[in-house]
């Protein structure tokens, strides 16, 4: 198979994705990423969202199929070169927050630059800056079981996007956020992004999620499809309709 374009910074062809227990994760899922693009993943419950993100960022090893980051392979990789990728290249923000309990916010914060070897006090400066991007700066001492679960949230929002990773991973990063906050850590989110060149790759059902993309792939049982129903997910509070995203 070809070297995917120069503009794509991930590039994945006819992925399959079987779970270990035999469970269906995906089917022939091919799918492009630009440098410094917003890419929504739509599509429902169970339609493999996760699944897609873990193989493109190589947390899962891909036994049927390509991902390539920036012009190298990934599923040739064995799991340290894979997991030194994820460290130094990528970010991941997960549905639900998790921080270390023992450490503060900021030092929560800094860690991962830490990790790529910067030094405490430039990682502190930098973690307190991200902190007070996302109205959570007055808690940076403080240890995470202080914090609401939406500030925790925006404490790994920070993490991810302080060292700028290349490709920023976010699954269902708003879902534990009430729809007032969603919005506006959304677009604290995507703003960051789009000044740090960091490309999103941003799973979601939720269509209002999905707007804030530059574009949107669906998926619907684990395939790459052309539309797919998402309802809104203050839908039972709020009455609206279904909405039909398509692509
Ligand atoms: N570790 C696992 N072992 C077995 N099956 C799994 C595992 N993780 C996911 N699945 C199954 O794979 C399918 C895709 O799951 P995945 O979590 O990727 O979907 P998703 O679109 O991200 O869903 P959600 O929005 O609920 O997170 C589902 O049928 C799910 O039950």
């Amino acid at each position: 198979m070809d070297a995917p374009p120069d503009n794509d910074v991930l590039w994945a062809r006819a992925l399959h994705y079987t779970h270990k227990d035999g469970s269906p994760g995906l089917e022939d899922v091919s799918l492009d990423v630009r440098q410094g693009e917003i890419l929504a993943v739509a599509g429902p419950r169970g339609s493999g969202k996760t699944t897609l993100l873990r193989c493109l960022s190589g947390m899962e090893r891909v036994r049927q199929g390509e991902v390539w980051f920036d012009g190298a392979p990934v599923h040739t990789l064995g799991p340290l070169a894979r997991e030194r990728l994820r460290r130094n290249r990528f970010g991941w923000i997960d549905p639900v927050p998790v921080l270390v309990p023992e450490l503060t916010v900021w030092e929560n914060t800094a860690l991962p630059l830490m990790l790529r070897g910067a030094g405490r006090r430039q990682a502190k400066a930098t973690a307190q800056e991200w902190l007070d991007r996302l109205d959570i700066g007055d808690l940076a001492r403080k240890r995470p079981h202080r914090l609401r679960q939406a500030e925790r949230q925006r404490a790994c929002i920070a993490r991810a996007l302080a060292p700028a990773p290349t490709v920023l991973f976010a699954d269902e990063p708003a879902a534990p956020l009430h729809r007032a906050d969603r919005v506006h850590v959304l677009r604290t989110l995507t703003t960051a992004a789009r000044s740090h060149g960091i490309t999103v790759v941003l799973a979601t059902h939720d269509p209002e999620t999905a707007a804030v993309a530059d574009r949107t792939v669906a998926l619907l049982d684990g395939r790459r499809v052309q539309s797919v129903h998402l309802p809104p997910v203050d839908d039972a509070t709020e009455g609206r309709a279904t909405c039909s995203l398509s692509v």
